[in-house]
This record gives C-alpha cells, sequence and structure tokens, in this order.
C-alpha cells in the first residue's frame, strides 16, 4: 500500500474527484482491464491527463510511463486513501426521512461508514423502528451511551446547533452535517456540509446558460 508522506494537505477538488476515479476504475475492472493509463481516465472523465496525474500522485506510486495504472494496485491504493478499507463508525440523529433513507441504506459501509446507533426525539418514530437492525433511541438517552466520534446530521435547522453543541459535549469529532445551517462549534469538531441545494445550483446555472446561448 502507497503511503504519501503528508507534509501538506491534499487539495479539496482533489479528494472530491477520487471517488469518481474509483468508480470508473471499478467499472473497467468489471469489463476484465487489468491496466489503464492517466489519459484513458482523463478522456473517460472529461478531465486532462495532467490532472489525472497530480491527482493519482497523491494516493498511489504504482503508475508506470508505458503501461499505466494497474487497476486492482490503484483501486486499493484509493480505498486505502479514502478510508474505505477500515469502516469507522458513527451515529444518525434524526431519523425523519432524510435520515431513514440513510438507515435503511446498506451502501454506507463501502464507504468506510456504518451506522451503529441511531437517536430521534419522536416516540412513534422510534417505536417504529423498534426491530431495526440498528438500535434506535431517544435523544433524551444519549447521554448514557458512549458515541463514536463520527456523527451525522439530520435534524430540522432549527435543532440543529443545540444537537451539534451536545454531540461536541459528548465527545464527537466530527459531523457530517445536513442541517443546512452553519454550524459554530469550536475548531476541535470538523463539520463536513452537505447540500442539495448547492449542487442544483450549479445544474440551473448551466442548464439556463446553454439553453439561452442555444436560443441565440
Ligand atoms: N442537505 C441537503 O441537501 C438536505 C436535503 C433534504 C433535507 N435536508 C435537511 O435535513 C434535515 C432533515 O430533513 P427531513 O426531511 O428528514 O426532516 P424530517 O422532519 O422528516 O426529519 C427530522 C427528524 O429529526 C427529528 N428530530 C427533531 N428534533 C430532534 C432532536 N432534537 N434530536 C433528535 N431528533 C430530532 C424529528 O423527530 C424527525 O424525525 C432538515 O434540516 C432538512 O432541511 C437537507
Amino acid at each position: 500500500m502507497f503511503r504519501r508522506v503528508r507534509t501538506e494537505s491534499v487539495p479539496a477538488p482533489t479528494i472530491r474527484r477520487m471517488p469518481t476515479y474509483l468508480n470508473c476504475l471499478l467499472h473497467m475492472q468489471a469489463k476484465g482491464m487489468t491496466a489503464i493509463s492517466s489519459s484513458t481516465i482523463a478522456s473517460m472523465l472529461s478531465l486532462t491527463g495532467i490532472q489525472v496525474r497530480k491527482d493519482l500522485a497523491w494516493v498511489s506510486d504504482s503508475g508506470k510511463p508505458r503501461t499505466g495504472f494497474p487497476i486492482d494496485r490503484l483501486i486499493n491504493d484509493i480505498k486505502s486513501f479514502l478510508g474505505y478499507n477500515n469502516v469507522r463508525e458513527a451515529v444518525l440523529i434524526g431519523v425523519g426521512h432524510l435520515g431513514g433513507a440513510f438507515l435503511h441504506y446498506s451502501g454506507f459501509k463501502e464507504y468506510g461508514l456504518a451506522i451503529s446507533a441511531a437517536y430521534d426525539i419522536n416516540p412513534d418514530l422510534i417505536a417504529k423502528y423498534k426491530d431495526s437492525e440498528v438500535p434506535v433511541y431517544n435523544i433524551n438517552e444519549i447521554e448514557k451511551h458512549k458515541l463514536p466520534e463520527l456523527a451525522i446530521l439530520t435534524v430540522p435547522h432549527d435543532q440543529a446547533q443545540a444537537t451539534a453543541e451536545k454531540l461536541a459535549q459528548l465527545g464527537v469529532k466530527a459531523i457530517w452535517n445536513f442541517s443546512t445551517v452553519h454550524l459554530n462549534l469550536n475548531d476541535a469538531v470538523i463539520v463536513e456540509n452537505v447540500d442539495l441545494a448547492q449542487s442544483l445550483a450549479l445544474l440551473w446555472n448551466q442548464y439556463e446558460l446553454k439553453r439561452l446561448n442555444a436560443n441565440g
């Protein structure tokens, strides 16, 4: 396994592209390919060869000038970089529409994430999940439990800040925040915000631009 010494942090756009590289490589592996060049990856993903080479240099030293990357090795190096080889536990806070979908989603394990417990404030909802594989507790009980360091936050926006502060007090170190609220927490807690509205705004913008250009 390749481990480049981290003397500087990997650029965020490079990290964002890694799952895309991985999906592309998994497709190629499934088709029976054993090696791939950075220019082939680049043309499949509408990137430049230089960009792909620079990105992959962060995670793998397996590329060779003539033969390219051995696909199995590169997949392993990317998975290892992304932490997919070590499953980490997380708690899920809020099992409504979004949180409930996360609770049912079995694919997180492939991304190195396992929801070990969930919490909600609604007793009817908690009762609905009484036979769930992942236990769903009342949020009032959270202080009785030892929490993992990662939490997924899917509560309504007016509950997000207070809930995040409570999680920080209980030792949570990283929050995957879907609540669309900017959380004010001390630097000891890492927050990664996910907002579909941002992605949709980019889509609308490009769509409008194309439409206007097509109409002259
Ligand atoms: N990031 C995105 O792209 C995106 C997309 C959809 C929804 N959202 C946001 O995700 C959140 C959840 O959306 P939803 O549609 O699932 O809402 P929802 O109302 O269906 O679910 C929220 C759940 O949180 C529970 N809850 C409320 N207060 C709580 C507390 N203090 N502790 C624990 N649980 C509590 C509720 O009982 C409910 O089950 C909202 O903040 C919403 O704005 C974000």
